[in-house]
């Protein structure tokens, strides 16, 4: 197996992103946050653009999966062939990218990029796909590992709250590469779950990465309490 994937085999790598707009989209303040989510005992980064990666790569030796965000398309994962030889250029082990069949901006085909980044790179290639068929589709295009990153962000795929494992486990049981279990997954337990579903690594972001939202998931918690009322209390 790749030592790379081999490093990360029944492990946590944890995906540092912040969103445009944001007091902790910023270069500085995301590396920080790698360095942090690696002393807590992270396997793996996983980052958006190609500060960041520049950023993170310098500071960590950890294996780095690196992605560009653009494009107000529906295809907005690494979009084309060259956004992901500037992610492979700004320091990733492995490019992620889109891994649906949706038309890419470029007009390559999934498997015409993956063959592209590989002749041009040498790095390995993670597909982001929101379906069972897509995974199997993408790992036929060379893909070299498949997260299920895009499941519930597909007008077609199936949403919800949690992660969808059921569709982890199909894809680990079937496909011929590695699985990579990704999305809304928040809770130690899912995570373990999805190792134990057959996922090689599982990959966490919002729930280790993004303050805002946890924030929030606490302040409903809260309010939701305090509206079913209080049992007891000093000021029941
Ligand atoms: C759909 C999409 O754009 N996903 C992105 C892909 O890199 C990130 O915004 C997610 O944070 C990442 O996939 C981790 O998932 P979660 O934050 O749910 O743990």
């Amino acid at each position: 197996m790749n030592p790379l994937l081999a490093a990360v085999r029944g492990r946590l790598i944890v995906s540092c992103q912040a969103y445009p707009g944001e007091p902790m989209r910023d270069a500085d303040t995301m590396c920080r946050v790698a360095r942090s989510v690696s002393a807590g005992g992270a396997a793996g980064i996983r980052a958006q653009g190609l500060e960041d990666l520049r950023r993170i790569r310098a500071a960590l030796d950890l294996p780095l999966i690196g992605l560009w965000k653009d494009g107000d398309g529906d295809v907005f994962i690494t979009p084309t062939l060259e956004h992901a030889l500037a992610v492979a250029g700004a320091g990733a082990d492995i490019v992620a990218l889109d891994g649906t069949a949706r038309p890419r901006p470029d007009g390559r085909t999934l498997a015409q990029t993956v063959r592209a980044v590989r002749e041009r790179t040498g790095r390995l290639v993670m597909a982001d796909v929101s379906t069972y068929d897509e995974g199997v589709a993408a790992a036929g295009a060379g893909a070299d590992l498949v997260g299920t990153t895009l499941a519930g962000y597909t007008p077609y795929s199936r949403g919800g709250p949690g992660p969808d494992l059921d569709l982890v486990a199909r894809l680990s049981r079937d496909l011929p590469v590695p699985v990579i279990a990704e999305g809304r997954i928040h809770t130690p337990e899912q995570a373990a779950e999805a190792i134990r579903r057959g996922a090689h690594a599982v990959v966490v972001g919002t729930a280790i990465t993004h303050p805002a939202s946890i924030t929030r998931w606490f302040a409903q918690a809260a309010a939701g309490a305090q509206r079913a009322g209080r049992s007891s209390g000093p000021s029941g």
